[in-house]
């Protein structure tokens, strides 16, 4: 009875809270329109007033979230997550966010944008009072399946004192079927693009047409072409009318973009547009300059050098990372090493996303890992042993460091054949310093790699892979200002990995001979087929193709399965390319390159009028007595008609046959013709010198083929003749007929 009492108190009090909340935001001036430029920048120490339309001023000089007029619930799960002051990114967003309206949020790496829109989530629902018979009110969607993971997280705890369902919805998990059971009863769904369209595409009661937020984490990832067809489909499935956040440190002005979302008015809030820097202030950032062969030794140095670091180094693709990665394993440098990319499967993946947080390790990686993951205990060391492709790339992988308050240190290895990407980042607002490398401190690994090589024969191949993957990496970078694959030493580079030779490299030398006759150049362009150009593996060149797709590669996979016939089940790991996809529009899948459209069934027989027009099957017994439509009323005459019409096909068959059989005779008799006439002319000319003998037996020997194999109708016509005529008889015999034909 006190429970019951207890309970209903609680709820009345639940609803005082709403109605105080909802009567708030009623309160609030409506938005003043969307111009990103007009609005002031917001310096990191403003208070809340200074947003342009006096929003929150009330509010101004919150700084702690107890100070924001949010639900009990929501300030409850944020103090026991130990979350009391707000970030800048935070207190931009709230004001706008809590009264409904879309949001383009930019901020640093590691300032605090995940509660910036997990928070509005829960008080979005909240205050619509969002039961489990409502269905979905929110879909958050990230580039890759850490993250998503990573955001469920936080809002699990941030939200464990509301009652709103929740749900992961990510790629490579194969209790698919279990997960459509539920997936239409969940309220909040963080998901991967590949796996909501699954569902939205195959579950049957999956409805989210009540979709009150939609969320977009690393929004001009998810917003980029790989993610572009998914996007696009899940969108269509989406009602227009709800409020849409996108946050990203790279936060994308692409008016495109933003109609592809139909945003209504959305506020651009970039709360460190004004900085001096694009990067945490706390990081230090190095660039070292370094050759391409001296690049493994740089690393091996620079871990050994660092043993009580906890680092995270980059490569650009997936072989890579398992090429370095099992060849310094077998090195033992005395620090656990680890490894994180695409082409690994679901468990695995967040098994060593999850130790990685944990445990002072290296963790080599693709750029699966460089967006929006919080590493738990400090990064020390961001290492990139490959240049990124962009500056926003860049800004990403170093953002694993010096999250929030805490301070890190990243290196950029670069070429001197790269050097641009430096002035290009230092364009870009980061600090960033370039030294030399000091090549007499450097531990030589390439003959350590060379004796692992003949030890593991296994390892030559990874080597090889690793080796061409990495050159078709620089050749297909849209950067050529920084990215110019011949400049690369790649003998010397083949001999760093510890290769005895260099690995065939079919599109250099292609590339290079295009070089030395651009003066004089072909007057049709080569068709390339790029995977002949490399002569590496379809797999290999979609990994490169599509090297960001690495960033949920299983949800590629899966939409491909939905837009291509992709062969593997949708929940199995994929290859892309997350990146897949996903797939970029030009691409062509193999399978999709050996379909043969064939327009009528194989072995149908064409039949032509007297004027060589093609009939209809079945035209020419067209002019029987019996018309279809008089049979379909009398079974017996039916009958009658179709056995009338399988004798007329049998003798039109039979008919067809001799036709076939005499046009095949008349030709055979011609080739002879033909062969005899050649042979006889060459044993003129060619056999005069010869013994008699051996020219008499070549004559004979050839005689006899052209008499055996006239044996139409499987007659042996050929013994007879040769019993009834001797040699110089067949001969005289054949010459006639090729005067006979002559004339
Ligand atoms: N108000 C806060 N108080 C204390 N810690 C916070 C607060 N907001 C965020 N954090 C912490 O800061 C770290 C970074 O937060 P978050 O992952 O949201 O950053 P982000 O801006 O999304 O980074 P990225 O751009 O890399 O995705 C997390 O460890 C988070 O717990």
């Amino acid at each position: 009875m006190r429970n019951s009492k207890s309970a209903k108190k609680k709820r009345l009090e639940e609803i005082e809270e709403i109605e105080h909340l909802n009567s708030w935001i009623q309160s609030q001036k409506p938005n003043s329109g969307f111009n990103p430029m007009s609005l002031p920048p917001l310096p990191s120490n403003s208070p809340i007033g200074l947003l342009r339309d006096n929003t929150f001023s009330c509010y101004s000089g919150a700084t702690l979230f107890k100070q924001l007029p949010i639900s009990q619930k929501t300030k409850d799960g944020l103090r026991q997550c130990n979350y009391h002051e707000m970030t800048d990114i935070q207190r931009a967003t709230f004001p706008h966010a809590l009264c409904g309206r879309d949001i383009l949020g930019a901020a640093k790496t590691g300032s605090g944008k995940t509660l910036a829109f997990v928070i509005p989530v829960l008080e979005k629902l909240y205050r619509e009072r969002w039961g489990p018979e409502d269905g979905v009110g929110c879909i958050i969607i990230s580039p890759t399946r850490e993250l998503a993971g990573q955001l469920f997280d936080v809002l699990k705890s941030v939200g464990k004192h509301h009652n709103f369902s929740a749900g992961l919805l990510i790629g490579g998990r194969k209790d698919v079927d279990v997960e459509k059971q539920s997936v239409g009863e969940l309220n909040i769904l963080v998901c991967t693009p590949g796996r909501l369209l699954q569902h939205m595409d195959e579950t049957p009661n999956f409805d989210c047409s009540q979709l009150q937020v939609l969320v977009l984490d690393e929004a001009d990832r998810i917003l980029d072409v790989g993610f572009k067809k998914a996007l696009n489909a899940i969108l269509s499935q989406l009602p227009k009318r709800r409020q849409t956040f996108l946050f990203s440190a790279t936060q994308t002005k692409s008016v495109q973009d933003l109609a592809r979302l139909s945003l209504k008015d959305p506020e651009y809030l970039s709360v460190h547009e004004e900085s001096v820097t694009a990067t945490p202030t706390r990081l230090q950032q190095t660039a070292i300059i370094v050759s391409l062969d001296e690049k493994l030794d740089m690393l091996w140095s620079f871990i050994k050098a660092h043993i009580n670091s906890k680092i995270l180094v980059f490569l650009s693709s997936c072989k890579q990372v398992k090429f370095v990665f099992d060849a310094f394993k077998k090195l033992r440098p005395g620090i656990p090493l680890m490894c994180l990319h695409g082409r690994m499967k679901l468990e695995r993946r967040m098994g060593v996303y999850l130790k990685f947080c944990e445990y002072r390790s290296i963790l080599f990686c693709t750029d699966v890992a460089s967006r929006g993951l919080d590493f738990n205990k400090a990064v020390d060391w961001v290492v990139q042993v490959d240049c990124p492709e962009d500056v926003a790339s860049y800004i990403h992988r170093v953002g694993r460091t010096a999250r929030y308050h805490s301070g890190g240190r990243s290196v950029l290895f670069l070429m001197p054949s790269e050097i641009k990407m430096l002035e290009k980042l230092q364009a870009a607002k980061i600090p960033i310093q370039s030294i030399k490398a000091n090549t007499k401190r450097l531990q030589p690994v390439s003959g350590l790699l060379s004796a692992l090589l003949v030890k593991y024969p296994d390892m030559q191949y990874t080597a090889q892979r690793a080796f061409l993957t990495y050159l078709r990496s620089i050749h297909i970078q849209k950067d050529k200002e920084i990215f110019d694959v011949l400049k690369l030493p790649v003998d010397k580079f083949s001999a760093s990995m510890g290769l005895p030779l260099t690995p065939k490299i079919r599109f250099l030398n292609k590339k290079s001979k295009q070089k030395s006759v651009s003066e004089n150049p072909p007057l049709e362009p080569e068709m390339s087929d790029k995977e002949n150009e490399l002569g590496i593996s379809r797999e290999e060149l979609d990994d490169l193709e599509n090297p960001r797709e690495e960033l949920d590669i299983g949800d590629f996979k899966e939409v491909d399965r939905v837009f291509l016939p992709a062969g593997e089940t949708s929940n199995e790991e994929g290859k892309v390319g997350d990146i897949v996809d996903i797939i970029p529009e030009t691409r062509v899948l193999k399978k999709k390159k050996l379909k043969i459209n064939i327009h009528r069934p194989v072995g149908t027989r064409v039949v032509f009028d007297e004027e060589g027009n093609t009939l209809q099957p079945l035209a020419r017994i067209a002019d029987t007595n019996c018309t279809c439509d008089s049979l379909l009323l009398d079974q017996d005459k039916k009958e009658e008609y179709y056995k009338k019409m399988r004798e007329q096909l049998r003798h039109a068959d039979l008919e067809d046959k001799r036709l076939d059989r005499e046009r095949r005779r008349q030709k055979r008799i011609k080739d002879k013709m033909k062969w005899t006439k050649n042979n006889f002319e060459e044993e003129e000319e060619g056999e005069s010198g010869l013994e008699e003998e051996e020219a008499g037996n070549r004559r004979s020997k050839r005689s006899k083929i052209y008499f055996d194999s006239d044996n139409d109708d499987g007659e042996r016509k050929g013994d007879n003749v040769k019993a009834s005529i001797s040699l110089e008889e067949q001969e005289a015999l054949a010459l006639k007929l090729l005067s006979s034909m002559h004339q």
